[in-house]
């Protein structure tokens, strides 16, 4: 007798709108936020756990703005020995002062005796050797130096915990001489992907055999996102495989991404592994692609004594690789982002006018994968279709950079309709 006679014909859990499912996933993400020092090489991109202060004066010294001469302002113009030189990093002077003034080039330490700088501009070389003549002098005392502290003072708070570091917020950080930088951890994430058709990308294809696209895709947007991506290979559809898999992510990650076995099929073990060993917070939502997402948490010591040591979020989605790829970017990617620290873990919305017609979906909002651009000539943000939406075709995912938030309803959009888009690439 073939399968397949004693499965369910319904699905046990309630469906949840996408909100309240994003939600759900960010509240039980708040739980588990660690910090951790890494060196300033390693910490772009990454957000501070703490307030970082100052370890030192910016400039550490009254620095010179011009290259020029170092005087005594009330001196004047007139004509002066040069006594030696400060350059940046440098020195060998003698004196400031009573006829005598210190060549300086910018950014190098004034001497203390000296009170101004004039720039060579407004200085010429005297007849006798070593002497120049300053034409104009400095306006006034401090005229073109830098005093200790101007752009920062020791102790100050230089950044505060929750900001964003990239290029600027390094630069000063090494500027303060700060050399460990307390950041939120990258959350190690783990890639499994199920099912006994699965190969691995360039092997044979044998009866009913396909590759999994799912695992390099998830991978590598796992890692673009700022999480330490975990392979953990394909598991075929046997619950001991499945089982035992779940359980190596238990060791090595912080959280666990499945995809494929979250639907009706009798082959569909991760929800019940999911509800025998922690708790589902949901297992449907109203969404196209990505109605069988599920979400759940395991607590510590649930598998046994120590196993897993700490709390774990498990995102199973669902096999059809676009839905991965829909539900990665309106789930997965603010989860991850979410745990690395980032305030707003949500990706950017914009309004944007359609340039097709959109058969809606009564059932189910759809994300419609779109290309978003701006219309030089309607001065707005315009999208198109990436053409034929079915979930198994990867190719509406392609260059896609918005995701069109079409409402559920059975009527179709006209040109020009004014829609909401969720940006998942750069603008172009
Ligand atoms: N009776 C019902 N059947 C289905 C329903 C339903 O409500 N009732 N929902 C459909 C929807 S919607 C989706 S989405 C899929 C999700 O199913 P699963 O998550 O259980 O995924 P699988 O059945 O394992 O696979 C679906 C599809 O995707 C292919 N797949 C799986 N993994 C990969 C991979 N790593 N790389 C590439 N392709 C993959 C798999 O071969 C299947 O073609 O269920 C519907 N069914
Ligand atoms: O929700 Mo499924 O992801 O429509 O194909």
């Amino acid at each position: 007798m073939g399968g397949g006679v004693d499965v369910p014909r319904s699905s046990s859990y309630p469906m949840v709108e996408v909100p309240a499912a994003v939600d759900i996933v960010l509240s039980q993400a708040e739980r588990v936020l660690e910090g951790e020092h890494v060196e300033l090489e390693e910490v772009a991109d990454r957000v501070l756990f703490e307030d970082v202060l100052a370890q030192g004066d910016v400039p550490p010294f009254r620095a010179s703005i011009k290259d020029g001469y170092a005087v005594v302002q009330a001196e004047g113009p007139g004509i002066y020995d040069v006594s030696g030189e400060v350059t940046a990093g440098r020195q060998s002077h003698t004196a400031v002062g009573n006829g005598k003034v210190v060549y300086v080039t910018t950014g190098a330490p004034v001497p203390d005796e000296a009170d101004a700088v004039v720039q060579v501009e407004w200085t010429k070389p005297a007849e006798e050797p070593g002497k120049i003549e300053i034409i104009t002098g400095a306006p006034k005392v401090g005229h073109d130096i830098r005093p200790v502290g101007t752009d920062v003072k020791k102790g100050q708070t230089i950044l505060s915990a929750r900001e964003e570091v990239h290029m600027a917020e390094v630069g000063l950080l090494a500027t303060c001489n700060v050399r460990n930088v307390p950041v939120y951890k990258n959350a190690r994430v783990a890639v499994l992907s199920t099912g006994d058709e699965l190969v691995e990308a360039g092997g044979e294809l044998g009866f009913g055999k396909i590759v999994d696209s799912n695992r390099p895709m998830l991978l590598a947007a796992v890692g673009s996102v700022g999480g330490i991506p975990v392979d953990l290979g394909i598991a075929t559809d046997e619950e001991q495989a499945v089982t035992s898999a779940f359980m190596e992510a238990m060791l090595k990650s912080d959280v666990l991404i499945t995809s494929g076995g979250v639907s009706m099929g009798n082959k569909d073990f991760i929800k019940p592994l999911l509800a025998r060993y922690g708790t589902v917070h949901f297992g449907r939502v109203m969404m196209k692609p990505g109605k069988p997402l599920t979400f759940a948490t395991i607590e510590p010591n649930a598998f046994s004594e120590g196993v897993p040591s700490s709390r774990k979020l498990v995102i199973g989605l669902p096999g059809n690789p676009v839905s991965c790829f829909v539900c990665f970017h309106l789930v997965v990617s603010p989860l991850i982002r979410k745990l690395s620290g980032f305030r707003s873990p949500h990706n950017p919305r914009v309004m944007v006018r359609t340039k097709m017609e959109l058969k809606l979906d009564p059932e189910r909002p759809e994300y419609h994968r779109a290309l978003v651009s701006w219309d030089v000539g309607q001065r707005a943000l315009t999208a198109v279709t990436t053409g034929i939406q079915a979930s198994s075709r990867l190719l509406s995912a392609r260059s896609a950079n918005g995701l069109l938030v079409l409402p559920r309803a059975d009527r179709t959009l006209p040109v020009g309709e004014e829609v909401e888009a969720i940006l998942i690439g750069q603008i172009l």
